[in-house]
């Protein structure tokens, strides 16, 4: 059967998955959510004209004459008074401008004398002001619709009053660890076994990018069982994900008992590596992601393919995963049949960030993970990719 490419497997997800339900949820609990609105400043920004300094607000018009101090006007605190000529107002960064001033002189270039001043420089009109309104006015689009909110996001609403958004419902997610072979780490191991390096990746990963702790389950390579775990995920999640049993050995059961659930195929077998047995299918608006056991295919299947489908889910724009461009540190062989998908060290040399290919890029190989902050897309070729070809890459 022919391998699909990776660009199609993205268009597939384009056709196939379709964003959640929306609601309106509290500031407090919005980040890493996907706004499904496109909320306005409640109040303008800068709230009131105000002082960008500490110092006294004045009339520039008063050129250098000696001032007499009327009041005070902290941030919090405006003044009760009015600044009129000859007259200054000690204001703090952040404080109200007072009526009748039109300027503010730093207090560094200000001689005070008990509540008398006098500039040792000329004050511009308007210097050290912060105008109502002069970064967004009441109404103006924060943030558009499919923007995923993060910490600075958070700020930006908050100080224009949005205490509130609405944004699609967080993809909930179940993860079926398979293999008899797989024990998990502090449990002894029998011959033949091995550690799950799986499970513990899924979970840190749907963790490290904001989506909580999956539900993760340990399934035998036993048909019967794997049917009750799958049945009971999709009950549950938005997305499945198998590690495990998804190629064409004996007790690789995840696309017969998918079928058999009624999840829809949509692809098996992608034109990558590692990851190449990856398989995909829907039921009823559900994504199933079945990725191989090798744990490299498991990552470079979440940060390519599940990021996408997760993008997707929740209506975020753009297509995602949002790849970069770098340039090759030296010289990487190519695959003929399949577009590599190769883990790297990232550094920025000369304002370009530069690919440093690592050791060990078998998909049964982990440990260079280690080291690794990208992942670099090698189409398929004859021949190989010189040091300086410019590639794409993701952050991992
Ligand atoms: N005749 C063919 N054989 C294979 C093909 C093929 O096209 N024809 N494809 C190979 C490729 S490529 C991959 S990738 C693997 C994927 O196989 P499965 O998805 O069925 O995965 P498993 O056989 O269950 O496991 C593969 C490998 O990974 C280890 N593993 C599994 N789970 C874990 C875990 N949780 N933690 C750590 N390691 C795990 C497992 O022991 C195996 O060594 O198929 C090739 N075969
Ligand atoms: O596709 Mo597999 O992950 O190359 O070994």
């Amino acid at each position: 059967m022919a391998l699909l490419p990776i660009h199609a497997a993205f268009e597939h997800y384009r056709t196939s998955v379709h964003p959640l339900p929306t609601h309106h949820i509290s500031l407090e609990l919005a980040l890493g959510a996907v706004l499904a609105e496109s909320p306005t400043a409640r109040v303008a920004l800068p709230r009131f004209t105000q002082s960008a300094v500490d110092g006294y607000a004045v009339r520039a018009a008063d050129g250098m004459a000696a001032r007499l101090l009327v009041g005070t006007s902290a941030a919090g605190q405006p003044a009760a008074v009015s600044v009129g000529p000859g007259q200054a107002v000690r204001i703090l960064t952040g404080g109200a401008i007072p009526d009748g001033a039109d300027a503010v002189a730093m207090q560094e270039v200000v001689d005070r004398h008990d509540d008398r001043i006098v500039l040792r420089e000329p004050v511009r009109l308007g210097n050290a002001i912060r105008h109502e309104g002069e970064e967004l006015t009441i109404g103006t689009v924060i943030a558009e619709a499919g923007q995923r909110i993060n910490a600075g996001l958070v700020a930006a609403l908050a100080m224009a009053g949005v205490g509130s958004v609405e944004v699609r419902r967080r993809p909930r997610i179940a993860v079926l660890v398979t293999g008899d072979e797989v024990v998990r780490v502090g449990e002894p191991l029998l011959p033949g076994q091995v550690y799950d390096a799986n499970g513990p990746l899924l979970r840190a990963w749907f963790v490290e990018h904001g989506y909580g702790e999956p539900v993760v389950a340990y399934v035998r390579d036993d048909e019967a069982a794997l049917e009750d775990a799958m049945s009971a995920a999709l009950d549950s999640a938005d997305l499945v994900i198998t590690s495990g049993g998804v190629s064409v050995g004996d007790r690789d059961f995840v696309p017969l008992v998918a079928d058999r659930l009624g999840v829809r195929k949509v692809f098996w077998k992608v034109a990558q590596k590692p990851g190449k047995p990856l398989w995909f299918g829907m039921r009823e608006g559900k994504a199933l992601l079945g990725m191989p056991g090798n744990p490299a295919a498991v990552l470079v299947c979440l940060a390519v393919h599940a990021r996408a489908v997760l993008g997707l889910l929740e209506g975020e724009t753009g297509t995602q995963p949002a790849w970069r461009t770098g340039v090759l540190a030296s010289a990487v062989p190519a695959d003929a049949q399949r577009d590599r998908l190769v883990r790297m060290r990232l550094d920025v040399t000369n304002s370009t960030a530069v690919l440093h290919l690592l050791p060990h890029q078998e998909s049964h190989m982990l440990s260079n993970l280690a080291s690794a902050h990208a992942l670099a897309w090698l189409r398929a070729s004859d021949s190989a990719f010189a040091a300086g070809d410019t590639v794409p890459w993701i952050e991992i």
